[in-house]
């Protein structure tokens, strides 16, 4: 049967990156989605951005809504101090699994928690499992009508301490309306927009960071 893109994705970054070198990875997966298929990463103009906010916050506890290939895991992981590790939420098996192989082309495997499930189900588990009292920072880049319900849940499982980063993509294109109203009005997040485009195209797009205050 005829392959996926994520699977044509991933021949692209084992034909053109070098094993280990996370920025060629990044690379290879910019050049395939300019040149060959769009793909729903981040991308460079937005990654930048993420990695400009990832280096700023230099955080010790990072999770992450919506691996899907593992592009800005691998662009987050890259940033991460010695001995900082990630959690990144999928519950696409197949896209975990194309994930997986992505991550560990990077060389970033001990650096990445990848789990396979959903976010509703598993960010409720998170202390417990992982020994985790609050992220420092997090991306989300899931279905974008997940972004408000699993905001609410942060607050609710008590994930969230004065001073969490947490960064949104897409909040233009497709957008997450709700989500923007919310961090946008409420007393208990600083919230800032960073205009940019829709991944590969000239479309608007940008991400949204919203400070929890506590
Ligand atoms: C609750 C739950 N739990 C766990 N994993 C979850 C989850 N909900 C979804 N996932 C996972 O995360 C990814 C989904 C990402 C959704 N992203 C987008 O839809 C998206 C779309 C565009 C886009 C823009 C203009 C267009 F014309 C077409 C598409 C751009 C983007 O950047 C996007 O992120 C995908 O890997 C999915 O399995
Ligand atoms: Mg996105």
């Amino acid at each position: 049967t005829r392959s996926t893109r994520p699977q044509r994705m991933l021949k692209a970054v084992q034909k053109n990156a070098t094993k280990g070198n996370p920025q060629s990875v990044i690379s290879a997966i910019d050049y395939f989605c300019k040149n060959s298929e769009w793909a729903m990463n981040v991308g460079d103009e937005k990654g930048s951005i993420l990695d400009s906010v990832v280096t700023e916050v230099n955080p010790s506890t990072v999770l992450e809504l919506g691996t899907y290939c593992g592009y800005s895991t691998v662009r987050i992981a890259r940033l991460l101090s010695p001995g900082t590790k990630l959690i990144t939420l999928e519950f696409n098996p197949a896209y975990a699994a194309v994930a997986r192989q992505i991550i560990a082309y990077a060389g970033l495997q001990d650096k990445v928690t990848l789990v396979e499930g959903s976010s509703g189900e598993w960010i409720p588990q998170i202390k417990e499992r992982f020994g985790i009292t609050t992220f420092d920072f997090i991306f989300l880049d899931h279905w974008k009508d997940q972004y408000l319900p699993d905001i609410k849940l942060f607050e609710e499982c008590g994930l969230l301490r004065k001073g969490s980063v947490l960064l949104a993509d897409n909040v233009i294109c497709p957008g997450a309306p709700d989500y923007l109203e919310y961090v946008r009005n409420s007393p208990r997040y600083e919230s800032r927009y960073y205009p940019a485009h829709l991944e590969y195209t000239k479309l608007e797009d940008g991400l949204e960071k919203s400070v929890f205050l506590g």
